[in-house]
């Protein structure tokens, strides 16, 4: 279906919907709609190639972000010096001159990519302070010469399992036009995200506990999202990697750390192939990883690290996406598919707690694409095509949806998702190893998210032998992880995790007044909620 004409614009500058209901969609409609009208979730309609990335090699990080961005928002859009100051408010506020500093840990061919200089100290802040200028940006445009009640105020709806809130809280308060309502799961994020999040008392900012998992955080985001009524009359917004521009901000520093690498490692030449290892939970992060490669980044190999929450590492071994597998837990509540262990009675509670998510919003837009390669075989039109990925898209998630999953799907399919990507599962107890390991070994403090990551880098590297450098991503500060922290360093004499690890801006924030409201796992409450508080804010 046709939504409009997009003559200037190029193929990678507009977009679809992952389930085939929309079609043509400029950027601006695609942020500020988050979702599709059919649940999908929005891509553009062709990864475009950087014939010219090797020119890139010297920009700065926002330089760099400006050369990735302009290939999917067309200057009609956002005229380009516009787009270059708004990524030099998003960019400004870190901590590092590079952005993203690349980090050799050890006497391997592994490296360490801290991406947690931002506001927040987690990754998350590499797109949401991008998102939150955008918003801003588009937003005034909007407004302009309009007053009162004719303004459109954009209602932000965000699920968090502790960093994208507070993330999206420092890319949000205190805007105009704008508010953030970021539900938690109560209980289940770390002191320090909690606090984070919770002691933000500007006007425009709203917590919610939910008595649930990060995953019913989620539902209750979608089915809000879903419900036409509630959108139309909120104008929502979304801040998760449902919506495109996290996505998109995201791929920026994969290619920014490949240049890095060039950089440090006088052996590694501009060309060769490097292999990427991800901490994964929504596979948002990875996702972006995956366009780097599309676009032409030489990858080796995309690895996916999960924690014991490993719905995806169950389908890269077997072909199948299944929330949970069938019943027969062994002692340690673990199941045998295939060989390969999953587990029962849905989301486990992990020390990586930002990861214990069951089902991976993001993984939707990968299978479009598997799909869309696997349809392409038949050799119709790429209208056809495009359809018959929706449709099959659309087909799975229906089975998650009622089934509680999927698969296995055809092995093309399956091999070719296995060209890309590599999966393994790291434990807690692996997870605790790694980070006393690199304590004791290097005096790098890890924090357990970026611990899973390196884990599986060192499998990795067992495989490949060193000739092949590995960028393991490191996604948070050890600081807002302390207690998985301090029990891996328990028996280190000499660490303080004070002296060593926290930053001045933690110090006391358990002690700020905190603003937050518990609400049920239900999300007619969550709506009714929002709507209140809007509506306050527009009258007041
Ligand atoms: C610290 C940390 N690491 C890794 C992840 C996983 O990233 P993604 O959800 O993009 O796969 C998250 C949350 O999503 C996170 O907060
Ligand atoms: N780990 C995330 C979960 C939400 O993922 P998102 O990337 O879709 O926003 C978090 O910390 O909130």
């Amino acid at each position: 279906m046709a939504n409009g004409t997009t003559k200037a614009r190029t193929e990678s500058q507009v977009y679809l919907s992952t389930r085939g209901g929309d079609y043509d969609l400029s950027f601006e409609d695609v942020v500020l709609k988050g979702l599709a009208a059919d649940g999908g979730l929005f891509l553009p309609h062709e990864i475009p190639v950087a014939a010219d990335w090797l020119s890139w090699r010297d920009l700065s990080y926002p330089e760099l972000a400006l050369r990735i961005f302009s290939l999917y928002i067309s200057t009609d859009e956002i005229p380009t010096e516009d787009l270059r100051g708004i990524i030099e408010r998003s960019y400004s506020t870190f901590r590092a001159d590079d952005v993203v500093p690349l980090v050799h840990l050890q006497d391997t061919n592994l490296y360490l990519l801290e991406l947690f200089h931002g506001p927040s100290y987690s990754f998350k802040d590499c797109a949401l302070q991008f998102l939150g200028n955008l918003f801003e940006y588009i937003l005034a445009r909007k407004n302009v010469g309009k007053e009162g009640k004719d303004r459109h105020h954009l209602t932000v709806v965000g699920a968090t399992s502790g960093d994208t809130g507070s993330a999206a809280i420092h890319g949000l308060r205190g805007k105009k036009d704008v508010s953030v309502t970021i539900l938690h799961p109560k209980g289940r994020v770390s002191p320090i995200q909690e606090a984070q999040m919770t002691t933000c008392t500007d006007a425009n900012v709203y917590n919610l506990a939910v008595n649930g998992t990060f995953d019913d955080c989620q539902d209750i985001v979608k089915a809000l999202f879903n419900d036409p009524e509630t959108n139309a009359a909120l104008h929502l917004g979304a801040v998760n990697s449902i919506n495109f521009a996290r996505i998109l901000a995201q791929i920026v520093y994969y290619f920014y750390s490949y240049f890095s690498l060039a950089r440090k490692n006088e052996a590694f030449k501009i060309g060769d192939k490097v292999r990427y290892v991800v901490p994964t939970g929504n596979f948002g992060d990875i996702l972006a990883g995956y366009f780097a490669t599309r676009m032409g980044l030489p990858v080796e190999k995309l690895v996916i690290a999960t924690n014991e929450n490993d719905i995806l590492d169950r389908f890269w071994k077997t072909g199948r996406y299944e929330k949970q597998a069938a019943p027969a837990s062994d002692a340690a509540g673990g199941l045998e598919v295939d060989g390969v262990k999953a587990h029962e009675g849905g989301v486990r509670e992990t020390l990586s707690p930002a990861m214990d998510i069951l089902v991976s919003s993001n993984f939707e837009r990968l299978l479009w694409f598997l799909a869309h390669e696997f349809a392409s075989t038949v050799g119709m039109d790429e209208e056809f095509t495009r359809r018959q990925a929706g449709q099959e898209v659309e087909a799975w998630l229906r089975d998650l949806k009622n089934k509680g999953g999927f698969g296995p799907v055809y092995m093309d399919v399956l091999n070719s998702a296995r060209k890309t990507f590599e999966s393994e599962r790291v434990s807690d107890p692996q997870t605790l190893e790694t980070i006393k390991d690199f304590y004791s070994k290097v005096g790098y403090v890890l924090d357990p998210h970026s611990a899973v990551g390196v884990t599986a880098a060192l499998r990795s590297l067992d495989r490949t032998g060193p000739a092949v450098p590995h960028i393991s991503l490191s996604t948070a500060h050890p600081a807002k992880f302390a207690g998985a922290v301090e029990l891996a360093l328990k028996d280190e004499a000499t660490f303080n995790f004070e002296a060593e690890v926290l930053p001045e801006e933690f110090v006391g924030l358990d002690k700020l007044p905190k603003r937050v409201a518990d609400i049920d796992n239900d999300w007619k409450a969550v709506r009714e909620f929002v709507k209140a508080q809007v509506q306050k804010e527009i009258e007041g």
